[in-house]
């Protein structure tokens, strides 16, 4: 039978989340495209059922064609560039992928009478908060280009949504993003990965030979930086609680924290890796990384309560546990 659901496009899910978000729209019943340039994605990300087209965001003879044929009802736009260091060398880079490409996006969406887009948005938009946690009324002060890039797509969407009836939007800001698909069926594949629990489970399982601690003398109770870690199936699942509401409410733009409410620091994700692990993963304490702010944790009250999403697996060490599991799986896949 033909589904009642609105066909999702899905910017970027050829890429970490996205894939996420697309394995989570289908368990719902959601019909998928994604659009991706595969930059940073990868076609195995997605299941072999999805048509994925490759393009870009950015390229309206892509877009156009696309949002007006296929009757799509909703996009949700993961595609962008998210290196903050790369943000600050290349700033163009991400004024030009992260604002311009998405501007061009939300003109092609409403031109074509898209009604809903969920903007990937990012905790870099608050910059070096000054208290945790951090609510959404809280100081915008990006400290990169990064957060400053999304920050403008945000208020490009705060300003255009009043003025375009039959169009609305959700910000989500991300907190720390980890784990991978509880049944092993995507997970963080990117080379020269940055995140911590990705370069731990990296050395976890041999592919390199330490993890560094950048900084060890932050305000905080062991000294190193504390992050509010969500996993990356509940993020997903947010998304679908989130283009719910949208539909269920349609005038009614949101914006919304997604994290579990609760820091870990370096030290104690190292050390929970380690139980998981059952060995332990060499370390080495070195110096403060450019631009880390000591604190970073949600109040994600406000996604609960303005949605049906519920955290299923605010468990550290499952966090910890999937993301192990799916390095050994790209490990063996490459030994293969
Ligand atoms: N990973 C995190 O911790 C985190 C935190 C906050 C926000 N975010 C945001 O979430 C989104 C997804 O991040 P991710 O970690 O999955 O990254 P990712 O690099 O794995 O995924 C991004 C995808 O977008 C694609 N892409 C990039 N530019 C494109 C373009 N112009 N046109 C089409 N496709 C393009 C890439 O090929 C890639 O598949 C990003 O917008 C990012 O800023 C991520
Ligand atoms: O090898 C590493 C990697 C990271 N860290 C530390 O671990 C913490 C988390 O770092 P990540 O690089 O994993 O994540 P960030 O907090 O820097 O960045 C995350 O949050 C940002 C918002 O502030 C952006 O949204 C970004 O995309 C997202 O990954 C930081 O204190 C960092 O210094 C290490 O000690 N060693």
């Amino acid at each position: 039978m033909p589904s009642t659901k609105p066909l999702v496009l899905v910017t970027g899910g050829a890429g970490y989340i996205g894939s996420h978000a697309v394995l989570a729209l289908r368990d719902s019943g959601y019909p998928v495209i994604v659009l991706d340039d595969l930059s940073n994605g990868t076609r195995e990300a997605i299941p072999a059922d999805v048509e994925l087209v490759v393009g870009d965001v950015g390229d309206r003879s892509v877009t156009d064609p696309l949002l007006r044929d296929k009757g799509v009802g909703a996009i949700m736009h993961f595609a962008g560039s998210i290196v903050v260091p790369e943000s600050v060398t290349d700033p163009i880079k991400y004024y030009s992928n992260n604002s311009a490409a998405s501007l061009s996006l939300i003109r092609s969406a409403i031109e074509a009478g898209v009604p809903h887009l969920v903007f990937s948005s990012t905790a870099a938009v608050y910059g070096a908060a000054e208290r945790v946690p951090i609510v959404e009324s809280d100081p915008l002060l990006p400290i990169n280009p990064y957060g400053a890039s999304k920050l403008m797509t945000e208020r490009m969407l705060a300003d255009i949504a009043p003025a375009t009836p039959g169009f609305s939007y959700a910000a989500l800001r991300y907190f720390n993003v980890a784990g991978a698909d509880p049944q092993g069926r995507s997970g963080q594949r990117g080379k020269g990965a940055t995140h911590l629990l990705k370069v731990a489970c990296e050395a976890a399982v041999g592919k390199r030979d330490k993890v560094q601690v950048f900084g060890t003398d932050y305000p905080t109770p062991d000294g190193t930086c504390i992050r509010d870690y969500i996993h990356v199936a509940d993020l997903a699942d947010a998304h679908v609680a989130v283009l719910e509401a949208l539909l269920a409410d349609p005038a009614t733009s949101r914006i919304h924290n997604c994290g579990y409410g609760k820091g870990f620091s370096v030290l104690e994700m190292l050390d929970a890796l380690d139980r998981v692990n059952g060995t332990p993963v060499p370390r080495e304490m070195g110096p403060r990384r450019a631009g880390d702010p000591p604190q970073l944790v949600a109040d994600s009250s406000g996604l609960q309560s303005q949605t049906s999403w519920r955290p299923k697996r605010n468990d550290v060490e499952q966090i910890i546990a999937d993301a192990l599991r799916w390095e050994k799986k790209l490990l063996e896949e490459s030994q293969a």
